[in-house]
């Protein structure tokens, strides 16, 4: 007899999907608003560019932290925890008016964000079944993409048309919102209580006939399971040492470093064109007007999401060749950049266009490590190795991101007034060192990973 498929995982993602969204609209709510920050704060230009790297910082390195707590008080709490972080730094940044309170208040927006896509990507192997997580996975990033798209227009628009307090205001409105929807309906797993329930102390039926999707019978593709806790290998552990300790546990699987390498390389280019350098390039570079560029940009999250809805069910269906897919595509990007480099004079439109639809296929190329990982992480610590893995493109965009700073400035081209085409080629040339060392260890820990799992008789089917 056929059962009724199970909506509840449905319901649960997608609140959660929604609250990844708000997290990507917090996180670039002043990328559309750099001026009226200006004027807001009255500060110049460096301090503005000093807010989201304060605030990629602190992403960064919450992620381990967060990874930990993850693991200790579960997904839904730490959703949640971070959707109130981030309404009090948008509620802060409405009504401050001195610039340092307003950094704490992006610090705070950077640490609830921090703390919401780990947690939601922790949270899918819990309801959904092994050959339905890249597809949700890369749904998930396709959501959260949608959430740069309304930061970049409607919220411009919407701080244009009622202020700045009362635009900010309505974005920590919709973050309260989102938060009460998700204490009503997440839950870490089938059976978890939701928030509202552990706070009455009282379990609805809902919760207790609650279903995952992951017992149904997989048809087409399987994955291993994730490897038992005792299969890590121990270290000398002393108290006060613990979050050392764990890294170097997880990082002795070659899956785990693995992952961690596919998440360095795949999504620095994206991140840092589209947080900080892409418009400076486009209007001060290559000399297009900031409405071309802004369009430009556009693009860029769409076909993000384009690549997110192929990518997943391709990684799904060709398991063993995930690793060179994200390969190919960082190659794709590191080409089209290298043509850009190479191209005497300003780039024709076909070339800026296929880096701008090239450029940000690195994203969801990126997702493929959270599958990796998946595959080597033992559940109980999959918290902790989500936020060690996500470390990996952050760090990377970081490094990027101070480097083509140092490299304009080296060259007397670091103010809008001096900017070049060519200083700005030097600028986003630091980018080639890091992909030729993230594919070499790609390589490298492709290779230790095969040897790992046939020296313990595991496959990936
Ligand atoms: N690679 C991104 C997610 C993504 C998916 N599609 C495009 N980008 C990632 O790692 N995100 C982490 C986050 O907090 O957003």
């Amino acid at each position: 007899m056929r059962t009724a498929r199970p909506l509840l995982p449905w319901f649960v993602w997608g609140v959660a999907a929604i609250a990844y969204a708000v997290a990507v609209i917090n996180r670039s709510s002043l990328a559309a608003l750099g001026p009226a920050t200006q004027h807001h704060f009255d500060i110049d230009a460096t301090t503005l560019a000093a807010f989201p790297v304060i605030q990629l910082v602190v992403y960064a390195a919450l992620q381990i932290p967060v990874g930990i707590l993850l693991d200790k008080v579960g997904t839904t709490n730490m959703v949640l925890g971070g959707g109130v972080l981030m309404l009090i730094g948008q509620t802060a940044m409405a009504t401050v008016d001195n610039v340092w309170l307003a950094v704490l208040a992006r610090v705070l927006v950077g640490a609830g964000d921090a703390c919401t896509f780990i947690s939601v990507m922790r949270m899918l192997p819990e309801w959904f079944a092994v050959r339905q997580l890249p597809t949700v996975s890369q749904v998930t990033g396709l959501i959260g993409q949608a959430g740069q798209l309304v930061s970049v227009t409607p919220l411009a628009l919407l701080v244009g048309a009622v202020g700045w307090t009362q635009g900010f205001l309505g974005l920590a409105a919709v973050g309260l919102l989102v938060t009460i929807l998700g204490a009503f309906v997440m839950r870490d797993r089938p059976g978890a209580p939701t928030l509202v329930e552990q706070i009455t102390g009282r379990r609805g039926k809902l919760t207790l006939n609650a279903r995952s999707l992951a017992g149904e019978p997989e048809a087409v593709t399987s994955s291993i399971g994730p490897p038992q806790t005792s299969t890590i290998p121990l270290v000398d552990s002393h108290r006060g040492f613990e979050v050392i300790d764990r890294a170097r546990r997880m990082l002795r699987i070659p899956g785990i470093r693995l992952a961690f390498w596919l998440h360095f390389t795949s999504p620095f280019a994206a991140n840092v064109f589209l947080l900080i350098w892409g418009t400076p390039f486009l209007t001060g570079g290559v000399g297009l007007s900031a409405s071309q560029s802004g369009a430009l940009l556009s693009i860029t999250v769409v076909s993000s999401m384009v690549a997110g809805l192929v990518l997943g069910p391709l990684s799904s269906r060709f398991v063993e060749r995930r690793v060179w897919i994200n390969v190919g595509i960082t190659l794709a990007i590191a080409i089209v950049w290298g043509t850009v480099f190479l191209w005497p004079g300003p780039p024709p439109l076909w070339l800026l266009l296929a880096l701008i639809i090239v450029m940000p296929l690195g994203g969801p190329a990126s997702m493929i490590a959270f599958e990796v990982l998946r595959s080597h992480s033992p559940r109980s610590f999959a918290g902790f190795a989500t936020g060690l893995v996500n470390t990996g493109g952050f760090i990377a965009s970081l490094i990027v991101i101070l480097l083509i700073g140092l490299v304009l400035d080296v060259q007397g081209a670091g103010s809008p007034d001096a900017y070049s085409l060519t200083a700005f080629k030097w600028a986003f040339a630091v980018q080639v060192p890091l992909w030729v060392l993230g594919i070499t260890m790609v390589l490298i820990e492709r290779r230790r990973t095969q040897r790992w799992m046939a020296e313990r008789g595991r496959r990936l089917r």
